[in-house]
This record gives structure tokens, C-alpha cells and sequence, in this order.
């Protein structure tokens, strides 16, 4: 297929982008570069760099291109800064959205794959969270991934528009070539691995009090190439006649706790790697595990690195090959 990818030069849409062109599908990637890498963009594909907002570029991009299906990851994403400029991800998430919704129309492009979250969900009614349990978001993020998914319903219905929406739990991992290179930086086995280089002086565990067996928060970590082949399914699926859709995407388990990722990475990395306790951080559930049971039966899809070493690993050798 001819696939364009928004935020291909970002973590994960660079490795959506090697799976792609791995599989014998071609890709055009779209994005500004506001906060991807030029060099993320996978050799083999081709680039435009442009803003979501400008919705005559991307129409000329899909038509230029030919392209078959888009899988849309552009977007802001961090979940703090969402509470304090909440008008940034109406903006980008979802009017940026609807431009793309709108390109995609006037060049008659039917599929579409999008990036979506846990932060759906919001504080989750019962572990492992299913795609039908409530969404009652926390914050904007969440809000705005929302509000572009049920767009995406009304569109399906009105004009034909096929779409998997994925709602990613944590990922996490790299490739020899595509890994997390965030600024700033958030996450937590990143912050963790800079902390084992010193270049961070430590690592702060927010929060060691909630109700978990250890008291530090339990998340469902995916590994990067996992969650790239789902993108990969969704769309051959799609392409194949598949209903619109929507899935989570985890390893499901037990998740692994603040503490047991840090101590995973000392065990990966063989260094010392200091720890401060901090405060919780608002907004953070105590557990966030999903069900990806929909997408295993649906799409035939499932985790092939479910070990945190392997993925832990995984960031350590290309933290260790970019330095
Ligand atoms: N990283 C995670 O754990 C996680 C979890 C759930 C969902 N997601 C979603 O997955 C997607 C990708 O996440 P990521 O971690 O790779 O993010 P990232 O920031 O590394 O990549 C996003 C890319 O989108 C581009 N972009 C943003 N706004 C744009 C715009 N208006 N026009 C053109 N390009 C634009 C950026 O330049 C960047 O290259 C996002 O939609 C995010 O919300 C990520
Ligand atoms: O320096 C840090 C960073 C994180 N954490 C903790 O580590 C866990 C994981 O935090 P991340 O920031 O790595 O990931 P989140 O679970 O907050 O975020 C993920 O899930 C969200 C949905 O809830 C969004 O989808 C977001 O994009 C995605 O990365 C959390 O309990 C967090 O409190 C720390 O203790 N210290």
C-alpha cells in the first residue's frame, strides 16, 4: 500500500515507518520537525515537512503520493502541559485532526489509522481496562485523543472513512536505528537510562504510596515494535474490508511498577542509578493495564517482547549507539 504517516520523524511513527517499508509498503512522511528529527525519517521513505493545519499541502501530499491510507501520530502529547494550555491541544489534536479528516476526503483516501491512548480512559473503572469500559478523560489529552476518535465515527458513517483507532498503553523500546528521543523528556525508562549515564543526576519515583504491592504506580509497557506491527495489521486489515475499529494496545501481564523499572535498568545497565522520592504526580492512575484481547482476536496481532529486560534493553543499545 501507499501509506502516508504524520509524525514519522517522531519515536514512534519512525519505527511504524521501518515496519512499513519492511513489509514492501510505501511511505510518504508528513510532519513540521516541531519536535521530530529530520534524521528519524526512515531512509527509504519519502518526506514532506509541513503542518497539519495546512490542508491544501496535505491534500497535494495524498494525491501527489497516491496514497491508499494514512496512519496519523502528529500530535501533542504530554499530559501535564495539556492541563495548562489546554488551547494548544483543541488546536493541534483536533483541529489538526479535522484539516487531515478533510484533506483526506478531497483526495478520496478511505483509511486511517490513528494514534490514540490510555488517557482515554481517564481513572479506570477495573484492571485490565476493555475498550468498552467508560472514557472519562482527566485531562485535555486525553479530552482532545477523544474527541478526534468520535470524530472519526460520524465520519465513518457520513462519507465511508474506515478506521482503527489504537489506544496505546506505554511505549517503550527502540530499534538499532529508532528510539525515544523526546525534549522534553518525561518518560520514565528514558529519564531512567539518562540517569544511568549521568545525565541526569537522578531519578525522582513519584509518588510511593499508592495501592500497589510495592506503592509505586503499575503501567502496561509495550515495546515500540509491538505496537508497530499492530499499525501494520490494522491497516492491511482496513484495506482488506475490515469495520472501523477500535483497540487497546499493551502486553497485558501483571505491568511492571515504577521501582521494578529501576531496578530492571540496573540490572540491564550494570550501573548505579540513583533514586529521589518525590511527590505523586497529579493526574496519575495507580495501575493502568490493558486488555488487548479485541485486537488479538480481531487482528490475529500479539507482543513478541513481553519481558521488561528485553525492553529496557532494547533503549539501552540505541541510547548507547546515539552517544
Ligand atoms: N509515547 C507513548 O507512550 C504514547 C502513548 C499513547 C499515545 N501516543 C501517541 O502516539 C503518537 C506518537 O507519539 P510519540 O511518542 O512518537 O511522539 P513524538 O513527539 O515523538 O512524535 C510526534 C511527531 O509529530 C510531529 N507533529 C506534531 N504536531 C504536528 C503538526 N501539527 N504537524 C505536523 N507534524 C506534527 C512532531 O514533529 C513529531 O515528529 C502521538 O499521537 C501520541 O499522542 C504515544
Ligand atoms: O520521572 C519520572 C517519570 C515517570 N514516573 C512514573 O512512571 C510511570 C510512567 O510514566 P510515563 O510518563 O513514562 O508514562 P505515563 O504512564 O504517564 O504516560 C503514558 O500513558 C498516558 C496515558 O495515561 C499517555 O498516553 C502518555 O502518552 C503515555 O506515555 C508513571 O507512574 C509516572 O508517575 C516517575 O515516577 N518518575
Amino acid at each position: 500500500m501507499k501509506v502516508m504517516v504524520t509524525g514519522g520523524a517522531g519515536y514512534i511513527g519512525s519505527v511504524v515507518t521501518e515496519e512499513l517499508l519492511r513489509g514492501g509498503d510505501e511511505v510518504v512522511v508528513y510532519d513540521s520537525l516541531y519536535k521530530g528529527h529530520r534524521e528519524a525519517v526512515v531512509e527509504g521513505a519519502s518526506f514532506v515537512k509541513g503542518d497539519l493545519l495546512d490542508t491544501e499541502l496535505l491534500r497535494g501530499t495524498l494525491i501527489q503520493h497516491k496514497v491508499e491510507a494514512v496512519v496519523h501520530m502528529a500530535a501533542d502529547s504530554l499530559v501535564g502541559e495539556s492541563v495548562k494550555a489546554p488551547a494548544k491541544y483543541y488546536r493541534n489534536n483536533v483541529l489538526g485532526g479535522l484539516s487531515l479528516l478533510d484533506a483526506m476526503r478531497e483526495a478520496e483516501v478511505k483509511y486511517l489509522v490513528f494514534s490514540s491512548t490510555a488517557a482515554v480512559y481517564g481513572e479506570p473503572a477495573k484492571q485490565p481496562i476493555e475498550e468498552s469500559d467508560p472514557t472519562q478523560p482527566t485531562n485535555p489529552y486525553g479530552e482532545t485523543k477523544l474527541a478526534f476518535e468520535r470524530a472519526l465515527r460520524w465520519y465513518d458513517g457520513a462519507y465511508g472513512l474506515r478506521f482503527v483507532s489504537l489506544r496505546y498503553f506505554n511505549a517503550a523500546g527502540a530499534t538499532e536505528r529508532c528510539g525515544e528521543r523526546h525534549s522534553p523528556e518525561t518518560h520514565l525508562i528514558p529519564l531512567v537510562l539518562q540517569a544511568a549515564v549521568g545525565q541526569l543526576p537522578e531519578v525522582t519515583v513519584f509518588g510511593d504510596d499508592y495501592p500497589t504491592p510495592d506503592g509505586t504506580c503499575v503501567r502496561d509497557y509495550i515495546h515500540v515494535v509491538d505496537l508497530a506491527q499492530a499499525h501494520v495489521r490494522a491497516l492491511h486489515a482496513l484495506a482488506e474490508g475490515h469495520e472501523s475499529a477500535i483497540y487497546n494496545l499493551g502486553c497485558g501481564g501483571e505491568g511492571y511498577s515504577v521501582k521494578q523499572v529501576i531496578d530492571c535498568a540496573r540490572r540491564v545497565t550494570g550501573r548505579d542509578i540513583p533514586v529521589r522520592k518525590g511527590p505523586r504526580r497529579p493526574g496519575d492512575p495507580a495501575v493502568l493495564i490493558a486488555s488487548s484481547a479485541r485486537i488479538m482476536r480481531e487482528l490475529g496481532w500479539s507482543p513478541t517482547h513481553q519481558k521488561l529486560d528485553a525492553i529496557v534493553e532494547s533503549a539501552w543499545r540505541f541510547m548507547q549507539n546515539k552517544r
